[in-house]
């Protein structure tokens, strides 16, 4: 990305992300963090906009409409969760589809779930995987893909993009019955919960790939994934460590939407010229 970066610099483009954070939460202020750090280091432009946690619905829409209406800006992130006064479904709708830099618009979402074809941003964490598992050669075609976690950032477009990919796709989630027998029969499994070490080696099918979302704290504090890692390593074929393993590849994912809705807003404006 550094070279393309490169290139975009020596053509006079710019490519910029806006990253707004309300409230205080101190895993978003990590993750936001991480975030502009990586952004610095490819030479993309990264403004974060912090606001305190009282902050109104209204003023973050006022916000949002000023980094849309700048034709500077290529990607607007507001990081989830949000305060409960705000209403997450009304702010995803409030961001310009062309800046919607982590594909929650339903517009996108559709396009997801459609498996349509060409370019369209994607959830970053579920892209981020998917690049993972490509690098790995771990094809998914044909294999059996089982989500644990149906939220809209991870469990759902994750088992879309798989499908896409040829996967047989279950979903299971926080209701579902003897979970252990779903997972055990997994070839992919994806853990995107929220509950530490939920999911025991006894869980896990021999040489299964076993990817760990989680970013959840254990009794001493210290930051641990979904997965029991150290007795599931035995295990599964491959598996991803957390922390390294894919909140890295999630913010990967999200510099690659930029440059991609960068390169997407510089053809328009030379459409429009021409
Ligand atoms: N609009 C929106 N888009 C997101 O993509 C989004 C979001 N909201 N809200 C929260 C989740 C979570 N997320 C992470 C990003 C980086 C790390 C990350 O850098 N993790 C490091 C360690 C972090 C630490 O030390 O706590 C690692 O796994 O090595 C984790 C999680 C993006 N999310």
């Amino acid at each position: 990305m550094k070279a393309e970066v490169d290139a975009m610099h020596e053509a006079g483009i710019e490519p910029k992300l806006v990253v707004i954070i309300v409230g205080n939460d101190p895993a978003s202020q990590i993750y936001v963090r991480n975030k502009h750090r990586k952004a610095i280091k490819l030479g993309i432009t990264s403004i974060i906009e912090r606001r305190p946690q009282d902050f109104t619905q209204a003023e973050l829409l006022a916000l949002i409409d000023q980094y849309n209406r700048d034709d500077s800006v290529h990607g607007i992130l507001v990081q989830l969760p949000l305060p409960k006064q705000i209403d997450e479904t009304t702010i995803i709708r409030a961001i310009a589809i062309e800046k919607d830099v982590d594909g929650f618009r339903p517009e996108n979402i559709g396009k997801l779930f459609n498996n349509s074809q060409g370019y369209y941003p994607v959830s970053c964490t579920p892209k981020g995987i998917m690049t993972m598992l490509s690098h790995y050669e771990i094809d998914p075609r044909g294999q059996h893909a089982v989500i644990v976690g149906d939220s809209n950032i991870v469990g759902r477009p994750m088992g879309a993009l798989l499908l896409n990919a040829g996967a047989t796709v279950t979903y299971t989630h926080i209701l579902t019955k003897d979970l252990a027998s779903f997972t055990r029969t997994a070839d992919i499994l994806i853990v995107a919960t929220g509950v530490a070490h939920l999911i025991k080696a006894a869980a896990i099918k021999p040489g299964a790939t076993v990817i760990d979302v989680g970013m959840d704290r254990d009794e001493n504090g210290k930051l641990v994934g979904d997965v029991d890692y150290d007795h599931a390593k035995d295990v599964a074929g491959a598996i991803t460590p957390v922390p390294g393993g894919v909140g890295p590849m999630t913010i990967t994912a999200l510099m690659q939407q930029t440059l991609e809705l960068t390169k997407l807003a510089t053809q328009r404006t030379l459409e429009t010229v021409k």
